[in-house]
């Protein structure tokens, strides 16, 4: 096992260093030079907002604070706090969690300031004397109001200044308009729905308080209390102690006409025991991120072996007549970039730069002279004005999801459906969100790091989302990969494992697909964002994810193709959603139709460069290292971008998969327990891992249990066999839900085998013992 070793961010882009520095100033690296303003500016911020609020001033102090009062007016803090907070932006701006600086969002700082100085001054009146006596928004706010007052009047400027703040925040934020108006609308929806159930719950205490059954005492009686009594608070829906923000189960809507917004969803064509459970009451708990995943490790720096590799790249290229000079090293956790631009040569036609394929086809020279076992060359980088040579890392190391999940690459993305990528060449982390994408590709030989990245994809989306906000369909030819998350309540149907059911399944999700569009077009929204926002209960969303292709490929080409690329096509606006991998990147698997429909693809290494070309439609997939080493192509990016995947473990797999089985197996006791006490037992929490459930997928109840269920059989075998029948054992031996159980009981009972249920005990009695075995 491979010791390993990450740089700090800071390290990661050294620009090498010029020769023949000039001044103390000159001589100091660039990031240098940033700490060094970043640690004024703050101190000149801090300095200037004491002397503000303080009544002592020096020479030079009150001369500055004067100076602010007569720019700023009553806003002379805004500036110093500016000069504060941009201090410490500069120096901590390395921390992947604080926002990257832009010329926009700069401008839309300054345009806030501008603005808020002006409203101040407008707000107090306005003119130029309130601005000479240092109050309203001095000279800088009086300056826009003067403007704006005189050319258009003052309701005008009050609407230019508003239309001047919305514009502000829209750049200082960096979003759109469009999710400025949707983020207010839905924080509004969320204050009227909080301030209707509070009024709710007041009513309902205030009906307890005055209704006459939960006081039913004579005038006597109510004399005796003491004089200083107080009701104890009453709760509804008494419910156990949350400590995370809590996802309510979708509640039946009043009146809501089932017809009118039927799905295949919410009724008829699911089998009982796959019904999410349908309690008003039901609260599902998020897992903590820090249970589940493991800490990233710190590892240790070399950093005289990446000179000494720039110093061998720029003399074997010079060797081969291509002279080069490195011009930055940026370090990942697989590979290190060495950009180096081309120099001048000689030629007969004059001086010239050497040519970008030249240096590209020295690459295995390159190999040679660095004992790497795998070179690419990026010539040239995108939108750099340098080759990248890639060179593995003596030491690589793992990118832990966990490191990924709290960086600000991933924090930034809203969306239930974001995943942690990995890391790129530079060491920045990199994070996606499967609802833009809006299916993915995934490729490359066996050991090559799909699964990993499967899996990282799946902990991702569980680790954010109830089985309310999200539903699942896995299928897994292979059997190993995925049937480990049998039992949490987001999948949909056990994990399908046998190839000749996957056709049926992918036919339901076409049909779900099409019944959201039937709902869509009747609630008069285009997708399930808006209808969410509208309407309750939400849609869930609806990840398929398929761990072999290929299988399927084999088996029904023209039926899986055909499913693939429809829903490929149309499902992203009902949120249905598609994630395929495959080890074979073959044309007789990833067929034209379907690489076209799936623009995002990730090819981890493959065998040759045609399987590269069959994936990303050029080659460089050949010269990955596998164990993670990925080439994303995003839907909108020119060129694929090189990226270390994240890892995670099979111990954190199963941590979060035993979170949401103990869940589950809790809230379908709570609802047994509230749908008949006596019925309720305690739940086996004992259920192994991987224990392939025998339920039936909803997509063969649908598509034909209507004669029977296909397990009768079986359990008339084992209630013979144990002399006696209950729900709770049939539950247990078969691994079925409580509903199905039941209706097996019934049928037994229908078929005489057993008899009928008696007032005191859930056990029945064996009446046919015909066929048992001894
Ligand atoms: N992102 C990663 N970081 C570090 N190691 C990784 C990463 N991804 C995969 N590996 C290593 O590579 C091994 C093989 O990965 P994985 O099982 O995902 O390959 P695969 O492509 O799914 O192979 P197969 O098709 O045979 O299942 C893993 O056991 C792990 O040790």
């Amino acid at each position: 096992m491979s010791s390993l070793s990450r740089e700090k961010p800071r390290q990661r882009s050294q620009p090498v260093p010029h020769k023949g520095g000039v001044s103390w100033w000159d001589s100091l690296s660039p990031e240098r030079k940033m700490d060094l303003l970043g640690v004024l500016l703050a101190l000149l911020g801090l300095l200037s907002l004491l002397s503000l609020f303080s009544s002592h001033h020096g020479i030079l102090t009150r001369w500055w604070v004067t100076a602010l009062q007569l720019m700023g007016g009553d806003g002379a803090f805004i500036l110093p706090l500016v000069f504060l907070l941009f201090g410490f932006w500069l120096v901590l701006r390395n921390v992947d969690r604080f926002p990257s600086p832009s010329i926009e969002r700069g401008t839309g700082l300054l345009l806030l300031y501008w603005v808020i100085l002006a409203v101040f001054h407008l707000y107090q009146g306005g003119g130029w004397e309130l601005a000479a006596a240092g109050k309203g928004g001095g000279y800088i706010g009086a300056l826009l109001e003067r403007l704006l007052v005189s050319a258009i009047g003052q309701a005008g400027a009050w609407v230019v200044l508003l239309a001047g703040f919305l514009l502000g925040v829209i750049m200082t934020a960096d979003i759109s308009m469009v999710d400025l108006v949707s983020s207010v609308e839905s924080l509004v929806h969320r204050m009227r729905q909080e301030s209707k159930r509070s009024r709710e719950r007041l009513s309902a205490v205030e009906r307890k308080r005055s209704s006459p059954v939960s006081l039913p005492q004579s005038p006597e009686q109510r004399e005796e209390l003491p004089e200083d009594f107080k009701p104890l608070p009453v709760h509804e829906n008494e419910l156990p102690p949350t400590t995370k923000p809590s996802v309510l189960a979708p509640s039946v809507k009043k009146g809501g006409g089932g017809s009118r917004l039927a799905s295949s969803w919410d009724s008829s064509s699911r089998p009982e025991d796959e019904k999410p459970i349908p309690s008003s009451q039901q609260i599902w708990q998020l897992p903590s991120v820090d249970e589940i995943l493991d800490p990233p490790v710190e590892e240790t720096i070399q950093t005289n072996v990446d000179a000494e590799r720039a110093r061998l790249i720029e003399e074997t290229l010079a060797s081969f007549g291509a002279p080069v000079h490195v011009v930055e090293i940026s370090r990942g956790p697989t590979v290190t970039q060495f950009g180096v631009e081309p120099d001048f040569i000689e030629t007969r036609s004059g001086r010239m730069r050497v040519r970008v394929g030249k240096i590209a086809a020295l690459a295995d020279d390159l190999a040679l002279a660095l004992a790497a076992p795998r070179i690419r060359i990026q010539a040239p980088v995108p939108g750099r004005h340098y080759v990248g040579i890639e060179v593995p890392n003596i030491q690589i190391s793992r990118v832990m999801l966990k490191e990924v999940i709290e960086s600000e690459a991933f924090r930034k993305i809203r969306s239930p459906l974001r995943f942690a990528l990995g890391k790129d060449v530079a060491g920045h982390s990199v994070a996606y969100d499967l609802a833009t994408m809006p299916h993915l590709l995934i490729a490359g030989t066996t050991g090559s790091g799909k699964s990993v990245c499967v899996n990282s994809i799946l902990t991702c989306l569980l680790l954010h989302n109830s089985p309310v906000e999200l539903r699942l369909i896995l299928v897994d030819p292979k059997r190993v990969e995925l049937t480990g998350y049998n039992g949490i309540p987001h999948l949909l149907a056990p994990v399908v494992t046998e190839a000749e059911k996957v056709v049926g399944a992918l036919q339901w999700v076409q049909r779900e697909m099409d019944a959201r569009y039937h709902r869509f077009s009747q609630s008069g929204v285009r997708n399930i964002a808006e209808y969410n926002r509208k309407f309750s209960p939400p849609l869930p969303y609806l990840v398929v994810l398929v761990d072999e292709l290929a299988d399927l490929m084999m088996m029904a080409p023209e039926e899986t193709e055909r499913s693939l690329t429809r829903l490929a096509q149309l499902a992203r606006a009902t949120g249905i959603h598609l994630v395929l991998a495959t080890q074979r990147p073959s044309v007789d698997v990833i067929t034209g139709l379907i690489k076209a429909n799936f623009p995002a693809r990730i090819a981890f290494a493959v065998a040759s460069g045609v399987d590269s070309r069959v994936i990303l439609d050029q080659p460089g997939a050949e010269r990955l290292l596998g164990r993670g080493d990925m080439l994303f192509q995003a839907p909108d990016a020119s060129a694929p971008v090189r990226i270390q995947g994240v890892y995670v473990s099979d111990l954190e797999i199963q941590r979060l998969v035993d979170f949401w089985r103990l869940q589950d197996m809790n809230v379908r006791a709570t609802q047994r327990m509230a749908a008949d006490p006596n019925m309720a037992e305690p739940v086996n929490m004992d259920l192994p891992p991987s224990v392939p459930l025998t339920q039936v997928p909803l997509f063969d109840a649908e598509m034909g249990g209507r004669e029977g269920d296909p397990l009768l059989e079986e359990a008339k075998r084992i209630v013979r066999q144990e002399g006696k029948a209950s729900i709770s054992m049939l539950q247990r031996k078969l691994r079925i839900g409580y509903t199905r159980a039941a209706r097996l009981i019934d049928a037994l009972e229908e078929a005489g085998i057993i008899g009928p249920a008696s007032p005191t005990s859930q056990v029945r009695e064996v009446l046919d013992w015909e066929n048992g075995e001894e």
